[in-house]
């Protein structure tokens, strides 16, 4: 056979972790300032690009340095409220690409967003200060954005919001005993364990059917407030519920999300949370019970083996009504 019995079957290309930062100055007091700090992949695709590939023709190739150019112009440029909100920069970069260039096909943004919390001084220093700011947590909040040429008009194809690196930990309150059990089964059933986790979840968000451009004319949702009643219901279900498991715990934080009215442009939410055990250290050796559940007090952290239970949580065609 020869090397033509093969094709191009995918591709994508682009620039990956661009680092981009913008500080947004109030106009009545320049020393007041909002920073936004974002890692970005920005993908690009399209039958007319399939030559660079196939031929190493390289005309039609929107250079990957051109597209990291234009991530951090459009964070200088756009209207701070676009580059400070990731949801509303994802969208608008994606409608750049498209708009910009016809024989772009579809464009991938993937973005983490890193945090900068205003640093709260005393009352006697200040309190709120206008310029400093702290990394308080390694969680991070994610977007995904995907827009496509369908029959002529640019559309938004997915909207996801997420979160990453949120670690958690409950020292009571979690059991998992009831469990299908057979030879190869030597957990012991415990009502009462240590149930810590990194969450990591990703929501998708549906906007109106029209075009991308005119999208973006509109009012869109306040994703900020979406962003964080994602992370409120999470954290509220995690510490409140009696955990069964963490299945039941992550399809119970997703039914929180999905019930609130706030979130009604949320339609679904997929969770991945690893089971990161802790487990009681025998002290037998001194004649110190440290092995039942009721006197358990000194745990080995162990980072590998996890578990990891994954779902996703949709609303049902009914409960759209
Ligand atoms: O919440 C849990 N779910 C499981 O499926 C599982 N399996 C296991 O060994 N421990 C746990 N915990």
């Amino acid at each position: 056979m020869s090397s033509s019995s093969v094709h191009l079957a995918s591709a994508s290309y682009g620039k990956d972790l661009v680092r981009i930062f913008r500080i947004v100055r109030d106009s009545a007091d320049p020393r007041l300032h909002k920073v936004a700090e974002y890692t970005v992949r920005c993908l690009l695709s399209g039958s007319s690009l399939i030559p660079s590939y196939t031929k190493a023709d390289n005309s039609p190739v929107v250079a990957t340095d051109t597209v990291k150019n234009t991530l951090n112009y459009l964070a200088k440029v756009l209207p701070a409220a676009d580059v400070l909100c990731p949801e509303k920069y994802c969208l608008r970069v994606v409608n750049h690409f498209l708009s910009t260039y016809d024989h772009i096909e579809k464009v991938e943004v993937d973005l983490i967003q890193h945090k900068w919390t205003r640093i709260v001084l005393d009352q006697k220093d200040g309190g709120a200060h206008k310029h400093s700011f702290i990394r308080d947590g390694d969680d991070k909040r994610t977007v995904r954005a995907v827009s496509e040429r369908v029959g002529g008009e640019i559309r938004l194809t997915q909207l996801e919001g997420g979160i990453k690196g949120l670690l958690v930990l409950k020292s009571s309150g979690s059991a998992f005993y009831g469990f299908h059990r057979d030879s190869f089964t030597t957990l012991k059933e415990v009502h009462d364990r240590i149930f810590s986790t990194e969450v990591e979840c990703s929501y998708s968000i549906k906007l109106a059917s029209q075009p991308l451009p005119v999208l973006l004319k509109s009012t869109l949702p306040d994703f900020c407030t979406i962003s964080s009643s994602v992370r409120n219901h999470t954290l509220r279900i995690f510490a409140l519920d009696d955990s069964a498991s963490v299945q039941a715990t992550m399809y119970r934080m997703g039914e929180a999300i999905l019930a609130d009215s706030g979130n009604s442009v949320v339609t679904d939410i997929s969770y991945q949370l690893p089971n990161k055990h802790y487990i009681p250290i025998d002290l037998g050796f001194k004649g110190v019970s440290n092995l039942n559940e009721k006197d358990a007090e000194v745990f080995l952290p162990t980072a590998h083996p996890s578990g990891l239970i994954k779902a996703k949580i949709a609303r049902t065609a009914a409960s759209k009504l």
